[in-house]
């Protein structure tokens, strides 16, 4: 059996894992809640749904009856025993025994995602989501408050790299602010839904992807405090002055205050105000800050063993 042969490939892993799977382990325990979580999604009969973690099913008893399919992958073996148990007879949920890190999102149908993520693995799970080849219509999170307003950005937070970077193909929204008393055991931090929404109409033409991405890296990583001084070699002067006029700026602010749709007019000038040569001052930026991240997070890893 499929589910047998995964089983034992990742029985290894997961006692490896069985650490961090039980400090990511805070689960609802009202119905009620759920229920209301659920209403306030567009998730209906149509809808294939893909869960993270259904830990002991609270919410994929619900995700059964307002979906039509449920899938729910759950790394946790004890956990993935009860679940399977539990939803024997129920026809349109499907438990699997997985690392959803691992897990092959479907490529060929549209799915949404609905889950109270384990928050140690927030910025893996968000990578999975947002870089696959077919994202879900809809993602429905419950995360740590901080990290849903780091990626959402404004109006929550200030933008930053992350959210600037996600924002021309999705949006966000914090849907409800969840109480710690709704979760046992009781977490130290804040919890939310985010709504991540894939958009219809992607913001950045298929062709500019690579240079916005290259772009945003570039001002991000750049030194200084202000636009004018990350900026200095890829505007004039008297580009930036005018910019900071007509998208309504000061030149002598940090790239965090400006919001998501003024960057995108920043750049649609980048593309059409500015020379080629200076155009590729910003190319590889992006892979050039990835590289600067490895070798941040090894340094991380180094120290914590
Ligand atoms: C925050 S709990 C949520 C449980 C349940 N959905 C609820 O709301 O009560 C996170 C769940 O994710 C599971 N989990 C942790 N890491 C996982 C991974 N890499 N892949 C799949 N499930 C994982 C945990 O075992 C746990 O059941």
């Amino acid at each position: 059996m499929v589910v047998d042969s995964v089983f034992n490939k990742n029985k290894e892993l997961n006692n490896n894992n069985m650490l961090k799977i039980e400090n990511s382990q805070n689960f609802l325990h009202s119905k009620k809640l759920v229920v209301k979580l659920i209403e306030r999604s567009n998730i209906n009969k149509n809808d294939i749904i893909i869960e993270i973690g259904p830990g002991k099913g609270i919410i994929t008893k619900e995700l059964s009856i307002k979906s039509k399919k449920v899938y729910g992958i759950e790394y946790d073996l004890h956990l993935y025993k009860k679940l399977k148990h539990m939803f024997s007879d129920i026809k349109n949920v499907e438990i699997i025994y997985e690392n959803f890190l691992e897990f092959e999102l479907p490529e060929k149908y549209k799915y949404k995602i609905f889950s109270s993520i384990p928050f140690n693995i927030t910025a893996e799970i968000l990578l999975k989501i947002t870089s696959c080849s077919n994202p879900p219509k809809d993602t429905y999170i419950i995360i740590q408050e901080e990290a849903a307003r780091k990626y959402a950005g404004n109006p929550y937070n200030n933008e930053c790299m992350r959210s600037l970077l996600l924002k021309p193909y999705f949006d966000f929204e914090i849907i409800y602010k969840l109480k710690n008393t709704d979760f046992t055991p009781i977490p130290k931090v804040n919890s939310v839904l985010l709504h991540i929404k894939k958009r219809e109409n992607i913001l950045i033409n298929q062709n500019e992807a690579e240079l916005y991405r290259d772009f945003i890296a570039y001002v991000f990583s750049s030194s200084g405090k202000s636009i004018k001084e990350r900026c200095k070699y890829i505007f004039s002067h008297k580009q930036l002055k005018r910019l900071s006029q007509d998208i309504g700026f000061q030149t002598t602010d940090s790239p965090v205050n400006l919001s998501f749709e003024q960057w995108l007019r920043v750049f649609q000038y980048f593309i059409v105000g500015v020379s080629i040569d200076k155009q590729r001052l910003v190319y590889n930026s992006y892979s050039r800050h990835l590289n600067e991240q490895k070798k941040i997070d090894k340094v991380h890893r180094n120290f914590r063993s």
